[in-house]
C-alpha cells in the first residue's frame, strides 16, 4: 500500500492537507515510525515522500445489530430497526417467522450495544390489570430486574411483573414543566414511579396508587434511591382511595382503561385542578370521543371541564395513537 511520510512536527498540518485533498485512505490507521508517521494513501500525490507499506484496517464498528445478526436474507426486510432499553435489558418486537432466530437477533444485540446484559422478545400484548406482558429470553443473562435512568432520576424496576416504557420519558418531561411548587399530585396509577418521583423532586407532595403489589414494591424503593420522601406509595385500587385524596394535579396514565375512571379523579382534583388524561384513539377521531365522556361524567358530577392542551403522545399500532389531553376541573 502507498504511505506518505512526514516528521512527527509536521503530522497534524499533512493530515488536514491530504483530506483537503481527499487522498487519505480513512480505512486504515496512520502508522509511526520512531518521529515519522506515514499516512494511508488512496492515490499519489506530488510534494510528500511516498513510501510502500503495510497499514493495519481500522475496525469498523456496526451502528445496528442487523448489520451483524445472522438470518436468512429474505427475512432481513423484517427486523426491526429499534427496540426498547430498559436500563441494561432490551426488550424486542419480533414478528413470528424471526422468533425462530431469537437467539442470533439477540445475541447480535449484544454484541453491537456492550451496555446491554440481557435480551428479551414480547410474548405477548400487555394485557391485565396489571399492564404487563409475557417476555422470551432470547440471550444474555437471563434476568429481568435492572437500573433504568430517564429525566435525571433512577427507577429499579422488574420488566416481567411491572409495566415501563421507556417511550414515555419526554410525555413525563411535558407534565413535569407544568407542574408548580407548593402542588399536591395525585398519580392514580403509579406503577414504579416514573411520573411521581419526578414531580417529586418539584412539587410538595405526591399520592402514589397501583395495584400492583411489584410495582409499589420498586415505588418504595425507587422513593428511597431518589430522595424523595414526599410521594405517599398507596398499595391498592384507586378505586377505593379516589375522593379521599384533593390534588391540585391527577395524572391517569391508564389508558386503555382511563375512560372507566374518569369520576374518581373528577372526585379528586381540587376545584380548578388540573387532570391529565390518557386514552387510546384511532387516527380519525383522536380526540373527540375521549372528550364527549370527559364532557359527560363532568355533567353527572354537576361540574364544569376546561380543555387545555390535546396532543398525540406516540403510535401504538397501525393507525392507533396513544393520545393525551389535559383538562381543568370546576
Ligand atoms: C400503563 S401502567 C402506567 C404505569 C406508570 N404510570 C408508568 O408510566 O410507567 C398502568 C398502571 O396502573 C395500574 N392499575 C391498573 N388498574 C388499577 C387500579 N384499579 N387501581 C390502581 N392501579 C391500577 C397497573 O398495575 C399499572 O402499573
Amino acid at each position: 500500500m502507498l504511505g506518505i511520510r512526514v516528521h512527527k512536527h509536521e503530522g497534524e498540518k499533512v493530515r488536514r492537507k491530504l483530506i483537503e485533498l481527499d487522498v487519505l485512505d480513512k480505512n486504515y490507521k496512520v502508522k509511526r515510525e520512531g518521529d515519522f508517521l506515514i499516512f494511508p494513501i488512496k492515490e499519489r500525490v506530488e510534494g510528500f515522500e511516498i513510501v510502500e507499506t503495510e497499514f493495519e484496517p481500522i475496525e469498523k464498528r456496526p451502528h445496528s445489530y442487523r448489520e451483524v445478526v445472522d438470518v436468512p436474507d429474505y427475512l432481513r426486510s423484517l427486523l426491526p430497526s429499534s427496540f426498547d432499553i430498559i436500563g441494561d435489558i432490551a426488550v424486542i418486537e419480533l414478528s413470528e417467522e424471526l422468533m425462530e432466530y431469537g437467539k442470533q437477533i439477540g445475541e447480535a444485540i449484544l454484541k453491537v450495544h456492550k451496555h446491554i446484559k440481557a435480551v428479551f422478545a414480547k410474548g405477548s400484548a400487555v394485557s391485565g390489570e396489571f399492564r404487563i406482558r409475557q417476555l422470551i429470553h432470547l440471550a444474555g443473562e437471563k434476568r429481568t430486574e435492572t437500573l433504568h435512568r430517564e429525566n435525571g432520576i433512577k427507577l429499579k424496576l422488574d420488566v416481567a411483573k411491572v409495566y415501563f416504557s421507556p417511550r414515555l420519558a419526554t410525555e413525563r418531561m411535558r407534565i413535569f414543566k407544568k407542574a408548580k411548587e407548593g402542588e399536591i399530585v395525585f398519580d392514580m396509577f403509579a406503577g414504579v414511579g416514573p411520573y411521581s418521583i419526578l414531580l417529586a423532586k418539584k412539587v410538595r407532595l405526591v399520592f402514589a396508587c397501583d395495584i400492583n403489589p411489584w410495582a409499589v414494591k420498586y415505588l418504595e424503593e425507587n422513593k428511597r434511591l431518589n430522595k424523595t420522601p414526599n410521594v405517599i406509595p398507596i398499595l391498592g385500587d384507586v378505586r377505593k382511595v379516589a375522593g379521599q385524596i384533593k390534588a391540585d394535579r391527577v395524572i391517569m396514565n391508564l389508558p386503555k382503561f382511563a375512560h372507566e375512571f374518569l369520576r374518581e379523579a373528577m372526585l379528586s382534583v381540587k376545584s380548578g385542578g388540573i387532570i391529565h388524561y390518557y386514552g387510546f384513539s384511532h387516527e380519525d377521531d383522536l380526540f373527540g370521543k375521549h372528550e364527549e365522556k370527559i364532557k359527560t361524567v363532568a355533567r353527572e358530577l354537576g361540574k364544569k371541564v376546561k380543555f387545555l392542551e390535546r396532543r398525540k403522545v406516540r403510535p401504538y399500532a397501525p393507525y392507533q395513537y396513544n393520545i393525551a389531553i389535559d383538562f381543568r376541573v370546576f
